[in-house]
């Protein structure tokens, strides 16, 4: 058997197009402002990609470029002033950030209503009792992908491998909620080989290159790959070794085109709900 190959690029494009058909009959461009501080050149080119795919799909973007020594007040100051412009729609505050700067004072002050990345203490704290707001678009991406490849959800045994805040554990939330039964694994689990075979549904994101081996892939399991490694030659590799996994998966998404696609295609998905939300124009859904 050789794994059904899911094309994160063309459920993506699928996406954005139906958000750009909802957007040229709304009486407004939703507008997301980036905030980027620094220079790091992986980031810059994740940016990059935001602002193309939002103005292609009739979003007002962007981003604001602040120097590596901007001060954690300097950006409280920033993003104080976009929470109180009525055109933003949307605030997202690329990570990581500068060492001086504290994460969680950031991300705490993000109006919760244009915080589109999910990672405000109350979205977060939403998605955990069930009552999903604005979600990470990452772990919601990830949805996105499994219904459209029709992997059956509801009563699977599922596999987590990553427990940040970011993508590990709102995934785990999610499929919990999809009432998938969720195992959420990381580095202190004590055989990780052995949770994974027994996975119907394997999410990794650990940030370790060719952490999965090809045997740890039950026959027939949805593999979904979160991982974006940068490898020595400069090729992009994920979490799980794709050639051993292939023969065993049912389901399988490669790295680049897989996941990474997914979460700025939901990053607009987000700033239009929070459009439509705070403008009064439909509720944010689920
Ligand atoms: N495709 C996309 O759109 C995105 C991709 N990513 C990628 O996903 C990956 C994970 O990102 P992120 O969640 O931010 O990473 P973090 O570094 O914040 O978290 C990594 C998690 O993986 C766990 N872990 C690390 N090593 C192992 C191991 N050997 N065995 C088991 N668990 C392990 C850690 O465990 P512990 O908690 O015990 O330390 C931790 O929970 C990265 O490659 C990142 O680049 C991230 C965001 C978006
Ligand atoms: N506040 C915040 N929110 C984030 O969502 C966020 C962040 N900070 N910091 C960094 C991570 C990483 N991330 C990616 C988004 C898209 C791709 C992506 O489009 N990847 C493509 C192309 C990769 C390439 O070719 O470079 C792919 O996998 O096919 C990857 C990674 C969002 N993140």
């Amino acid at each position: 058997m050789t794994a059904r190959v899911i094309d994160g690029r063309a459920v993506a494009a699928r996406l954005r197009e139906r958000l750009a058909a909802e957007i040229a009959s709304l009486p407004f461009a939703p507008k997301l402002v980036v905030l980027l501080v620094g220079d790091d050149p992986v980031s810059a080119v994740y940016v990059r990609n935001k602002d193309k795919a939002a103005r292609a799909a009739g979003f007002t973007s962007e981003t604001e470029r602040l120097s590596a020594a901007t001060t954690e007040a300097a950006l409280l100051a920033r993003i104080a002033a976009l929470n109180d412009d009525p055109e933003v729609d949307g605030i997202l505050v690329q990570l990581p950030l500068p060492r001086h700067i504290r994460t969680e004072a950031v991300l705490d002050a993000i109006d919760p209503a244009k915080d589109v990345d999910g990672f405000h203490p109350l979205n977060a704290g939403l998605l955990a009792i069930g009552r999903p707001a604005l979600v990470p678009c990452t772990p919601k991406g990830v949805m996105t992908l499994l219904a459209e490849a029709g992997v059956p959800v509801a009563g699977a045994r599922a596999v987590v491998i990553g427990r940040s805040n970011i993508v590990g554990r709102p995934m785990a939330a999610l499929l919990t909620l999809a009432d998938a039964t969720v195992t959420l694994a990381h580095s202190r689990t004590r055989d990780l080989a052995a949770e994974c075979r027994r996975a119907e549904i394997l999410v990794v994101a650990a940030g370790r290159p060719g952490l999965v081996r090809g045997d740890w892939v039950a026959p027939g399991a949805c593999v979904i790959d979160v991982g974006i490694n940068r490898l020595a030659d400069g090729r992009l590799a994920g979490d799980v070794a794709y050639a051993e996994a292939l023969p065993h998966a049912g389901w399988i998404t490669p790295v680049p085109g897989g996941v990474g696609p997914m979460t700025i295609a939901t990053l607009l998905a987000n700033t239009l709900a929070a459009a439509r939300a705070r403008r009064g124009v439909g509720a944010i859904a689920a």
